[in-house]
């Protein structure tokens, strides 16, 4: 199944990218790996480290190739014509009840021009607004084991963010927030 999210050129939604056994088999792996705690939230690096402050990636930032599981992922979306080409930089982040991230567009010169993030666990809300009119918000639902695709105007043109909230209103449905975990890959533009 592929949804295109007409509101936002460039936003791609795929429910259902991993089925249930798969997610609950990925978070046991994925807790089995050692979590960093120097944010708000629970974070893994894989590929290359990623510097939130610098907002910058270079060669000696690689950390070895991403975990097979992860490689099974990447080569799904590409299997699927979701990617055209491999990512090589995951990262992994936890949301608990009250948890969530800042508006933000990803690094442009860190990161080539699609964005894949696979949501695993519970759902959440991701709000895109525009650059262009802050007040333009759209809400879209991340539901477990679905995949959100940024490229194009969703990638560069409008900011995301996950609200710190314990629940949430969605199309006037409570949603009420468990642990989500996410991963984020990204294909690395190497900076000399
Ligand atoms: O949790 C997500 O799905 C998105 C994470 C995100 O936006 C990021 O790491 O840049
Ligand atoms: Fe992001």
């Amino acid at each position: 199944m592929n949804h295109l999210t007409q509101s936002i050129p460039g936003l791609q939604y795929i429910p259902d990218f991993v089925g249930q056994t798969t997610q609950t088999a990925l978070i046991e792996a994925i807790d089995a790996l050692p979590w960093l705690t120097d944010l708000k939230r629970r974070v893994q690096h894989y590929g290359y480290k990623y510097d939130y402050k610098k907002r910058a990636i270079d060669a000696s930032m690689k950390v070895g190739d991403l975990p097979h599981w992860a490689q099974k992922i990447v080569q799904q979306a590409v299997d699927e014509q979701l990617l055209s080409e491999y990512f090589d930089q995951m990262i992994i982040n936890e949301y608990l009840p009250g948890q969530g991230i800042a508006r933000h567009v990803d690094c442009e010169p860190c990161f080539d021009h699609t964005i894949m993030s696979v949501s695993l666990g519970t759902a959440c809300v991701m709000h895109f607004n525009s650059l262009e009119d802050k007040n333009l918000d759209v809400p879209v639902l991340l539901a477990p084991g679905s995949a959100i695709l940024l490229s194009g105007d969703a990638r560069y043109r409008w900011q995301h963010s996950i609200r710190a909230n314990k629940s949430e209103m969605f199309e006037g449905q409570k949603i009420v927030r468990g642990r989500r975990v996410s991963l984020t890959f990204r294909k690395v533009i190497i900076q000399t």
